[in-house]
């Protein structure tokens, strides 16, 4: 049976079993627009007081296909496995392809950065900010599981902002890290140069001193 939220339908929860573990997974419906998100729980997380939580962006080409043109498809597989073996957490699988900007222009992008521009470039010259997501939905749906404060799996500083500007406490930071290849080895210079993204296991951020 559905439950309505105030901007969500959340579906009905059943069990899926994985390669890398034992999950339930729940729907969520974006009322204003028929969007679908996908949660992934491991455990009870009313158990722990900040269970850990990866906020992935969907990426068809690294998810689905195995893609190396990034690291998406094995950061999720690591996320997977990371919180199976915790035996507690949650997977957000947020429906924000291309940072937002959808599969046709991220293509679009793609197709810019074979001619040499790099991520960022590309989607500056298709008329769209460097990152086009909002966590708004993301926060909705982690305070209809219960979850307030977490541990955030992710390399991405603007990730943790963008769930503390709508009132999440990010107690800790996981990183999520995939050692790169001739595919995406610019890609990920690029993140970690231009957008702040930290690649490296001994970067930490002082989860006190963001200013908001
Ligand atoms: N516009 C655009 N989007 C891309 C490109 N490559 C991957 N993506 C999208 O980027 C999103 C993933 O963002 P990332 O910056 O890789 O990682 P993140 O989610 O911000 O940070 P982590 O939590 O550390 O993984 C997904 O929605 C992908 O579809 C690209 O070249 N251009
Ligand atoms: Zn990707």
């Amino acid at each position: 049976m559905s439950i309505t939220h105030t901007k969500m339908i959340q579906g009905e929860r059943v069990k899926l079993p994985t390669k890398y573990g034992h999950f339930e997974l729940i729907p969520f419906q974006e009322k204003i627009n028929g969007v679908e998100h996908i949660v992934l729980i491991k455990g009870d997380l009313t158990s722990v007081s900040a269970p850990l939580v990866r906020i992935h962006s969907s990426c068809a080409t690294g998810d689905i296909f195995g893609s190396l043109r990034c690291d998406c498809g094995a950061q999720l597989a690591q996320a997977m496995k990371t919180i199976e073996a915790e035996g507690c957490g949650v997977i957000v699988y947020l429906q924000q392809e291309g940072r937002g900007i959808g599969l046709m222009n991220k293509m679009e992008a793609y197709k810019l950065q074979e001619e040499g521009l790099d991520t960022i470039e590309a989607n500056i010259k298709l008329g769209f900010a460097a990152d086009e997501r909002d966590y708004g939905i993301a926060v909705e749906i982690l305070k209809a599981l219960g979850v307030n404060s977490l541990k955030l799996m992710t390399n991405n500083p603007d990730k943790i902002l963008g769930l503390e500007h709508y009132g999440i406490q990010v107690e800790d930071r996981v990183p999520v890290i995939i050692p790169s290849n001739i595919f995406n080895k610019q890609y990920l210079e690029t993140k970690e140069h231009d957008m702040g993204h930290l690649l490296r296991e001994d970067q930490s951020v002082n989860m006190c001193s963001h200013d908001h």
